[in-house]
């Protein structure tokens, strides 16, 4: 596939409009072509059947490169009557999707490597059961995506005499696909693994409200196969050697269809994919057997999990008790599992993965971010904007700071360092003044309401513009009709729309006529005083002269 041409749309306007587009089955027809043999009405169940297979029950369209007009009239009747809706894309289109699928977007169904290469040996008999399966040279991408809104999971404490219950997350929202890595940062007891949980579909139960969606279905046993889980506390067994674990891992878990070499190969792939080629006959050790380091020891984790080729990978805490190049190198793996590698076939992954405290190199390696306080979600969005979505909100590090940390401090209320939003420095100062606050820390909860907080003031701050102007505008009209005097000037106080009305009237009330009377004597005394004031100098310069 060629480069991208002027004409080409960029950006998020191709990717939303790929996004609709969802799984897809790509069809290169110049290159790709169905051969004489073929049963087309089985090509068309196959592809069907495969999607199925892999969970997947939505819109499915044949998006056929180049001129469809070539598609012999039997395929697309043949097509057709699974339901599959073949569509024209223009080359250009093409071009450009091409690249955002390459890019981004897109993974390849494991299986469809045997059907998929754009088959220089079409002509030949074909040996390999896949593609005899499926008869011709397709490309299948399942675009796998993640969608959770408004999540909230609560749990029963049982005591001896009541129950209470308690809410461990609330209003939880955000999406994640493909290729991306999404990091879920949070202070201790946020809720972090337990909303791993939840995305994994490990946890079901006492989920309250809102909605955990793959591909727009909710959670079913046929997705179990397509989600890895890496859990905090891992569990290997000590005696055996890295490319021992991973082998019983792949024999046990990777489908009957595949053969026990075809399964080497893949440990192969997965220790070489992931770096352990130095230690791959070490044994993995445990408290009592000294084996492989803190670093290799969770690779190894993340590759019994890879080995299965998930769509969805998730991991908790993977990074925890490890120093930060062994950090570094471990979100690394995490970026390139995600990554699609179109030119060796590899599936790009959506990767989800708490942290705790990650560096800053660390830090903008994550496309997006959910940032949790307690139990309630701060942000949600691409990493790279967090700083300044909560600079606009009035949060800013007054020092350098890391972003990692300077996001879990403000998501704990510590805002020691941190410039604080004019709506809560009067919270923060009340605060300050009790007796039982610390300096400088906000409860979660403030910080969670300042958008709200800024927006009132942001909202007050225009209303009292938009006010002012119109008195203004009222006024000039009336002082033509002689009824105004002056124009009344807005005093902001605490927040709230004052206006001095003083002179403003010229029927003035009993008050201001009081106060009016008061201001003349004031006048006629000081008058006085200096009246008496300057005959007094004029006889001591008498006096001198
Ligand atoms: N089944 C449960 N019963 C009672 N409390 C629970 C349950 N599950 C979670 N919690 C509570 O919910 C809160 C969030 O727990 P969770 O393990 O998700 O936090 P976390 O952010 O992952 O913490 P850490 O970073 O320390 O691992 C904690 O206060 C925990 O005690």
């Amino acid at each position: 596939m060629g480069g991208s041409s002027g004409s080409v749309p960029t950006g998020l306007v191709v990717e939303d409009e790929y996004a609709t587009v969802r799984t897809s089955v790509w069809w290169d027809i110049k290159n790709c072509q169905v051969r004489k043999a073929c049963d087309l009405h089985l090509i068309a169940q196959n592809i069907s059947s495969v999607l199925a297979e892999m969970g997947y029950r939505g819109p499915v369209s044949i998006s056929a490169f180049r001129d469809t007009s070539k598609i012999a009239q039997p395929t697309v009747q043949a097509l057709n009557s699974t339901g599959i809706a073949l569509n024209h894309v223009p080359a250009v289109k093409v071009t450009c999707w091409w690249q955002m699928v390459v890019d981004r977007l897109c993974c390849i169904h494991d299986s469809s490597k045997r059907m998929t290469r754009t088959s220089p040996q079409h002509n030949k008999p074909c040996k390999d059961y896949q593609q005899y399966r499926y008869g011709a040279n397709f490309m299948l991408f399942f675009v796998f995506i993640l969608q959770f809104t408004d999540v909230g999971y609560k749990v029963l404490l049982k005591r001896i005499a009541s129950s209470t219950e308690k809410d461990i997350l609330q209003g939880i929202t955000g999406s994640s696909r493909p290729g991306e890595l999404l990091a879920v940062m949070g202070p201790s007891a946020s809720g972090k693994t337990t909303l791993l949980s939840l995305l994994g579909g490990r946890t079901t139960a006492n989920i309250v409200q809102g909605s955990i969606t793959y591909n727009d279905e909710p959670y079913s046993k046929s997705l179990k196969g397509r989600i890895g889980f890496v859990t905090q506390d891992d569990v290997l067994f000590a005696h055996l050697t890295v490319r021992e674990t991973l082998t019983y891992a792949a024999l046990l878990r990777l489908p009957r269809t595949m053969s026990r070499q075809q399964k080497e190969e893949r440990v192969v792939n997965v220790i070489t994919e992931l770096g352990l080629q130095r230690c791959q006959d070490t044994i993995v050790g445990g408290s009592f057997i000294r084996g492989v380091s803190g670093g290799e020891r969770k690779r190894v984790c993340i590759g019994n999990e890879i080995l299965v080729n998930p769509s969805l990978l998730f991991l908790d805490e993977p990074t925890s008790g490890l120093d930060s190049t062994t950090t570094l190198r471990v979100v690394q793996v995490l970026t390139e599992i995600a990554e699609p590698a179109m030119d060796m076939l590899q599936s790009g992954k959506t990767v989800v993965t708490t942290i705790h405290q990650p560096s800053s190199r660390l830090f903008h390696r994550f496309d997006k971010l959910i940032l949790l306080g307690k139990a309630s979600l701060f942000y949600f969005g691409r990493a790279s904007k967090a700083m300044s979505y909560f600079s606009s909100t009035g949060f800013s590090p007054l020092i350098a700071m890391n972003p990692a940390e300077f996001l879990v401090d403000l998501a704990n209320g510590n805002t020691n360092d941190v410039t604080v939003p004019t709506g809560l420095e009067d919270k923060l100062q009340s605060k300050e003044s009790g007796r039982h606050t610390t300096r400088g820390k906000l409860s979660a909860e403030d910080v969670h309401e300042t958008p709200r907080i800024v927006k009132k003031v942001e909202e007050a701050a225009e209303m009292r513009q938009e006010g002012a102007k119109n008195k203004i505008e009222k006024a000039t009209d009336r002082s033509k009709g002689g009824l105004f005097l002056k124009t009344s000037v807005p005093v902001l106080d605490g927040g709230k729309t004052k206006s001095s009305r003083s002179n403003s009237f010229a029927k003035v009330s009993p008050k201001l006529e009081a106060e009016k009377g008061l201001q003349e004597k004031m006048r006629g005394y000081c008058c006085g005083f200096l009246a008496t004031n300057k005959s007094k100098s004029k006889e001591t310069s008498k006096e001198v002269d």
